[in-house]
């Protein structure tokens, strides 16, 4: 996040399928979020939607009964591949998860961690990438004077932006973003929101959320997700305006018209 550079690489998920032991989650998914864009995933509980996030950085490998098939590609490369390394890929993708969830350490060090993890020792390069990204989320003026204290103590929303911020200092290409805020008040979520929309162009971002509202003013594109014969699935991809006023699907008019899920 803290050098410029060109423009963030596409993500791509081709036929994507995804298995707990026996049963399929997902079933034959594919979307594309183009470089810099933000794309929402929604649909109704079960449908897959954390799965497929879990799978574009690999957590789902710490699932011994989790199987993908298909293919997911970064900028082109492909993250399944048995030999991509697990520490580089989650450098380039970066995630945030519905519950804030700083590390119980002081503000500073939930972003000394990571640099020092990935081998930036000189603490003053490090200090100099901390307060930049703590600028690039709104939160330097917050709490540059209390950078010691417990990133316990900040609030849900400041605690969210800071978790961002931590996903971001390593400067990732892809941001999945998991429900960012469903746990945050109203207050909290615009300016989790307002963050989010000065990240598009920067950062290729897939969102998963229940707040369709939410996706519509956030998102440049929609994929529409479903559960058919147990199994989810991607029914729909689009431009947002597409998606919530001339959608072809069936299942999106009545899930965007609030008349199903
Ligand atoms: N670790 C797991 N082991 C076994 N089954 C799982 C696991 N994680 C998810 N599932 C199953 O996979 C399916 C999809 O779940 P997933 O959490 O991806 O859906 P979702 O759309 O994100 O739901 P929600 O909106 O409620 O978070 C569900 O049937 C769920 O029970």
């Amino acid at each position: 996040m803290t050098e410029d550079r060109v423009l963030p690489p596409t993500l791509e998920l081709d036929d994507v399928s995804i298995r707990y032991g026996r049963h399929w989650a997902v079933r034959h998914a594919s979307l594309r979020v183009a470089s810099g864009e933000l794309m929402a995933l929604v649909g109704p509980s079960g449908c897959g939607k954390s799965s497929l996030l879990a799978a574009i950085n690999r957590m789902t490998d710490l699932l011994s009964e989790c199987t993908i098939t298909g293919d997911i590609r970064v900028g082109g490369d492909s993250v399944l591949d048995a030999q991509v390394s697990l520490p580089q890929l989650r450098r380039r993708v970066g995630m945030v998860f519905q519950q804030p969830n700083p590390f119980p350490l002081s503000i500073a060090d939930n972003l000394h961690f990571p640099l020092r993890e990935h081998g930036i020792a000189r603490r003053e390069r490090r200090e100099q990438m901390v307060e930049r990204a703590l600028r690039d989320v709104g939160l330097w003026t917050e709490v540059a004077g209390r950078l010691d204290r417990s990133a316990l103590t900040l609030s849900g929303g400041q605690q969210q932006r800071l978790c961002i911020a931590r996903a971001l200092i390593l400067a990732p290409d892809v941001l999945l973003l998991d429900e960012p805020c469903s746990a945050l008040d109203p207050i909290a979520t615009a300016s989790v929101e307002a963050l989010i929309r000065e990240l598009k162009g920067r950062f290729t971002m897939l969102m998963v959320t229940h707040n369709l509202a939410q996706a519509r003013r956030l998102a440049d594109s929609v994929s529409v997700c479903w559960v058919e014969d147990g199994c989810g699935c991607v029914v729909e991809s689009g431009g947002t305006e597409h998606i919530f006023t001339t959608p072809s699907h069936p299942v999106t008019r009545a899930y965007c018209q609030g008349l199903a899920g």
